[in-house]
């Protein structure tokens, strides 16, 4: 089976020498990979790389065998993304905006606008026009917008970003389900560390632009009692270094 993702000495660094180095890794299909770190790690950057939206200065990301940077169109046609904040045309309705998105994709009809409006609990905001909306509406209509095409592999940077408990919940058990039942891949970002233990089958801790450690929660939980202790042990195991 093709991997979904596989990051091959990936690197970015800025000239204050943060960003990302010497990524390697590989997700395979159906897998919810929880990207974990402090701010300022390295989590942004990597996706943005995922996506194209920057250039590394050395290695390459595929998305499901096609390289980003030779590829571009292959890798990305069945990628979903939210990276970073939310946007949306603001004098357009939430409705509007989902159709706008969806005429890249011959499979989205307004019946798929309506069921992503639903599944993000938009739908009695669907006619609304996104200006009003709080942070969290936002961010939900941001999920919905990078669900529409059914993607086979979701890019989230900061899922539960102002989302209110019922939001974090909801949202939660949209990723388990898409992951459950139509093998839906995740990469997800987030310094949440109790969403990540609860919502995520594998974990990889990024530090000071390095990826420390990559472990299945299941091992995680078995040596720990918590993903908290774990993060904190390899802090320090990381600052002794
Ligand atoms: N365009 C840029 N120019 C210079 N430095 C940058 C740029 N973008 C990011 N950085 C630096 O790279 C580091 C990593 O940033 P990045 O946004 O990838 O971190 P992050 O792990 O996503 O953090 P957060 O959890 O705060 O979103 C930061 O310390 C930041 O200073």
């Amino acid at each position: 089976m093709t991997c979904a993702i596989e990051f091959d000495h990936l690197t970015k660094l800025y000239n204050n020498a943060r960003g990302i180095d010497d990524l390697n890794l590989t997700v395979q299909q159906g897998e919810i990979f929880g990207f974990l770190g402090p701010n300022g790690a390295g989590k942004t950057t990597v996706m943005k790389m995922m996506t194209g939206l920057i250039k590394p200065d050395r290695g390459d990301v595929r998305l499901f065998g096609s390289s980003v940077q030779n590829q571009y169109i292959d890798a990305i046609q069945h990628v979903g993304s939210l990276i970073e904040t939310a946007e949306s045309f603001p004098y357009l309705t939430a409705f509007e905006n989902l159709k706008l998105h969806g005429r890249y994709y011959e499979q989205v009809d307004n019946k798929r606008i309506h069921e992503c409006l639903e599944i993000t609990g938009l739908s009695k905001f669907a006619h609304e026009k996104t200006r009003k909306f709080s942070l969290g509406m936002k961010q939900r209509l941001g999920i919905a917008t990078a669900i529409l095409s059914e993607p086979k592999l979701l890019i989230l940077d900061e899922p539960l970003n102002g989302l209110d408990v019922e939001g974090m919940l909801d949202i939660r058990a949209l990723i388990k389900k898409m992951s459950s039942e139509q093998g839906t891949t995740f990469f997800i970002s987030s310094h949440l560390i109790h969403d990540v233990e609860v919502t995520c089958t594998r974990i990889g801790i990024l530090l000071n632009s390095r990826l420390t450690s990559v472990d299945s929660t299941e091992t995680i939980l078995q040596n720990f009692s918590s993903l908290e202790h774990y993060f904190i042990n390899e802090v320090e195991r990381n600052a002794r270094i």
